[in-house]
């Protein structure tokens, strides 16, 4: 799937306050369907906090989010994980003691209304058949089959963030907001990661917005990338324009760019 001039996302003149610090100083951004879209700009320039609006973790203080054409400005993280809209952590959320293909079924019952214990269980045998075949689709898309039954705490960083992917993954995500998927691994892992994201874009059809600070990966990834800096936006457009840029080099790439 190539980006159309369709927005899935379209945020506006979006304003988020903690007491008297401005996070979030009115920011628009359209996101469109099927874009690999990068949020990047300096430490506490407001990315997170854009994320945490977007995503539902807090309400914003102005303006609106609108998702396929629908105002959800304030709505809970469950109602908008049932419409599609997953976002990922920097610190993974796993059940570490559980095994990857346990991980990837739970995830299979974001909406189910059963306790851990039943889920994991299993007291509806048919339910519990078909989520085992959904998740195991999804480790093999991922190439995790092999590690299904691998407790996962035992598992290197690079595959608990893939196992990461492929929990959310078993939401049914239309928009996956990823934040800093690469933080922590080496080039190998980074590498694997980018194709896992491309893959997942590519053959499930997932619009995914990244927030990621390493400039190599985000260059070679995004399609579009929105910089902020200031809890307002600075510039958008392609990684090539954006690494051109002199207003962004100076606020921000400096000599990162040349590294990129
Ligand atoms: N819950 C909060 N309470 C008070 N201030 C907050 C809160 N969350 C964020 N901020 C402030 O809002 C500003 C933007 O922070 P935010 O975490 O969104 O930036 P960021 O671009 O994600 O930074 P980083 O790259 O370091 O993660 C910062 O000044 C931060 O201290």
């Amino acid at each position: 799937m190539k980006p159309t001039e369709q927005p899935i996302l379209q945020v506006r003149d979006l304003g988020r306050l903690f007491g008297g610090i401005v996070a979030v100083n009115d920011l628009s951004l359209d996101v469109r369907a099927g874009s690999i879209h990068g949020l990047i700009g300096p430490n506490g320039a407001g990315k997170t906090t854009t994320f945490n609006v977007i995503s539902g973790f807090y309400p914003p203080s102005r303006g609106k989010v609108i998702y396929f054409g629908q105002d959800i400005s304030g709505r809970a993280t469950s109602a908008l994980a049932e419409l599609g809209l997953i976002r990922t952590f920097q610190g993974t959320t796993l059940f570490h003691e559980l095994s990857v293909l346990d991980n990837v079924r739970l995830g299979c019952h974001r909406s189910a209304k059963a306790s851990l214990i039943s889920r994991v269980l299993g007291t509806d045998r048919a339910t519990e058949d078909a989520a085992e075949e959904k998740a195991r689709g999804i480790l093999k898309f991922l190439e995790l089959d092999r590690l299904a039954d691998e407790i996962t705490s035992n598992l290197s960083h690079g595959h608990q963030r893939a196992l990461g992917m492929a929990v959310a993954l078993a939401a049914d995500p239309k928009l996956m907001l990823l934040d800093e998927p690469f933080t922590g691994m080496n080039p190998e892992e980074t590498r694997r990661m980018i194709e896992l994201v491309k893959l997942v874009r590519e053959e499930q059809g997932v619009t995914i917005m990244l927030i990621e600070h390493d400039m190599q990966a985000v260059m070679g990834l995004c399609d579009i990338i929105t910089v902020m800096n200031f809890g307002s936006l600075l510039a958008e457009g392609t990684p090539e324009e954006v690494r051109n840029n002199p207003t962004v080099i100076e606020a921000y790439l400096g000599s990162a760019v040349d590294a990129a």
